[in-house]
């Protein structure tokens, strides 16, 4: 049975399917283990040390890098001027606010202007990122972001925050739970459903493989920077 036909199998037998939970359900166990990653408690309930979340944030900027590119190639691959206005903006808030608490971080935690060791997760990320940016069509690069904006969507709305917090720890957050990112997130599930919607069999199930590679990608990152704390 094709992907297509799987998801269309898993739709009849459900009142208001949507593609979008039949890839995260697809994409378990990777999908909950990321959300519900001990690297995100820590956290939220103070218990990461500063060294220790500049050191996240250095191995997360070597995702930020491809990632925006990503962004980019979404931008020039979408229909028309409503999909590249939201992308855009985006875009804009990535690049500014969001680049600019990777700064701070860097800054307040004294870490080092050099090339930093990308753990071999984090470069397989960026592979991941690389190739589906150069040769993903406009589907499957939705499906990596909705990935990577839907898991940290939910972490954030899930975490709970100590009072105190380190307020670099909170904007971090903050950047992940607002009503704005919210919002997002759920525009980019309602576009990546609409496009599947037209696919045929083949480019599907290259967006659905694209879908749980990234997922398994997002796991894979979180596991390897939390194995270096513990
Ligand atoms: C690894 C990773 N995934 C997703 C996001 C959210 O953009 C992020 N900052 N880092």
């Amino acid at each position: 049975m094709s992907m297509l036909e799987q998801y269309r199998d898993w739709a009849a037998s459900r009142s208001a399917p949507r593609i979008s939970d039949w890839l995260r359900e697809i994409s378990e166990p990777d999908w909950s283990a990321t959300v519900n990653h001990p690297l995100f408690d820590a956290l939220g309930e103070g218990r990461l040390a500063g060294d220790d979340f500049a050191a996240y944030m250095v191995q997360d900027y070597g995702f930020v890098d491809p990632f925006t590119a990503l962004i980019g190639h979404a931008i020039g691959h979408a229909p028309g001027m409503d999909d590249r206005v939201v992308l855009g903006q985006f875009m804009g808030m990535l690049t500014s606010d969001e680049n600019s608490t990777f700064q701070r971080t860097f800054e307040t935690f004294g870490v080092a202007d050099q090339a930093p060791d990308y753990l071999p997760e984090t470069q397989a990320f960026q592979r991941l990122l690389r190739d589906t940016g150069q040769s993903g069509g406009y589907a499957e690069l939705l499906a990596a972001l909705v990935v990577t904006e839907w898991v940290y969507l939910e972490w954030a709305l899930r975490v709970s925050r100590v009072d105190g917090l380190h307020p670099l720890m909170g904007e971090w957050i903050d950047l992940h739970d607002n009503p704005a990112f919210q919002e997002f997130v759920a525009w980019l599930r309602r576009r990546l459903e609409e496009e599947a919607e037209t696919l045929d069999d083949a480019t599907f199930t290259r967006m659905a493989e694209c879908f749980r590679d990234t997922v398994a990608k997002e796991r894979a990152f979180h596991d390897a920077v939390w194995a270096r704390f513990e």
